[in-house]
């Protein structure tokens, strides 16, 4: 997918809603656990229920892992059921890699192609020659992780060298890699002092946002200054949504909790 088509879903349903598919079976409906896949009966109702809200799904991949190949084969029929079925829907691979250049080159192509997400989350510590071979496939996306929502994101991220903090660099430094206009960035919605500064080194690059919602972060707070003329924000809800209900009504209860961050997604799109 291309950033423009991503930038006219956003408009056109009004949302730049992310619904994080991070599914744990202690959590879930008991009615599923009978099924075969309850992994995928669940992903496949939440995504039925709510696709006409949301722009994304971020399958974070710890939670398919934990399960073996059973949990693998379950992400499987959920990329490819969304591929599918709702193609204009941005994928993202929420799996957090990184490693040397030929290793960075295998994660993609498990990634992208084979998996065919359009994105993937990308740790920055391994540094150049550990990011580029992911932004070097076309019209898909490396999200690397800048300043993250939990509480030891400040253990490093927020460093000082030459007046500078470690997350200000990863920002500058990756601006000079090959494809850079590849690039996306994880910001997280707990730390919305920051979106000014980070808006002044990376202002036209897509921010995702993880941290509403469950973790406390307030979107009014994020768009304040992550907001741009091309939006450039995609906002993550996982637990706030997905398990709204464990019930028989949990997807139609996602469905509502999407509604209502979309509602105010839409407040303030309509106000810019
Ligand atoms: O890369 C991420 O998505 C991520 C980065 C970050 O800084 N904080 C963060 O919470 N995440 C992920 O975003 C999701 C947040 O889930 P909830 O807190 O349940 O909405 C989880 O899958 C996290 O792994």
């Amino acid at each position: 997918m291309t950033k423009e088509q991503l930038i006219e879903q956003i408009r056109l349903k009004k949302s730049f809603l992310c619904i994080g598919l991070d599914v744990d079976l202690d959590k879930i409906p008991e009615h599923l656990k009978e099924l075969e896949d309850p992994i995928f009966e669940f992903n496949k109702q939440i995504i039925d229920a709510t696709h006409h809200l949301t722009v994304a799904y971020k399958p974070n991949i710890a939670f398919y892992e934990a399960y073996g190949i059973k949990g693998w084969q379950s992400l499987e029929k959920t990329i490819n059921y969304l591929n599918q079925n709702y193609p204009e829907i941005f994928t993202i691979a929420d799996a957090k890699r990184g490693d040397i250049g030929n290793t960075s080159t295998r994660y993609a192509k498990a990634y992208f192609e084979d998996l065919s997400f359009d994105s993937i989350t990308v740790a920055p510590y391994m540094g150049r020659d550990s990011v580029e071979p992911f932004l070097a496939f076309k019209d898909k996306f490396t999200i690397l992780l800048a300043l993250t929502s939990n509480a030891g994101g400040l253990d490093f991220q927020t460093l000082e060298y030459n007046d500078e903090q470690l997350y200000q660099r990863v920002l500058k430094t990756s601006l000079n890699y090959k494809n850079s206009e590849n690039l996306m960035y994880v910001v997280g919605a707990t730390r919305p002092e920051y979106f000014q500064k980070i808006r002044k080194i990376v202002p036209n690059h897509f921010l995702l946002v993880p941290g509403v919602g469950a973790q406390g972060g307030s979107l009014q707070d994020v768009c304040k200054y992550g907001l741009t003329d091309d939006i450039g924000l995609l906002v993550n809800s996982s637990r706030g949504i997905i398990y709204a209900s464990n019930g028989t009504d949990f997807a139609e209860k996602a469905s509502e909790k999407s509604l209502e961050l979309q509602q105010e997604m839409k407040t303030i799109l309509d106000a810019q």
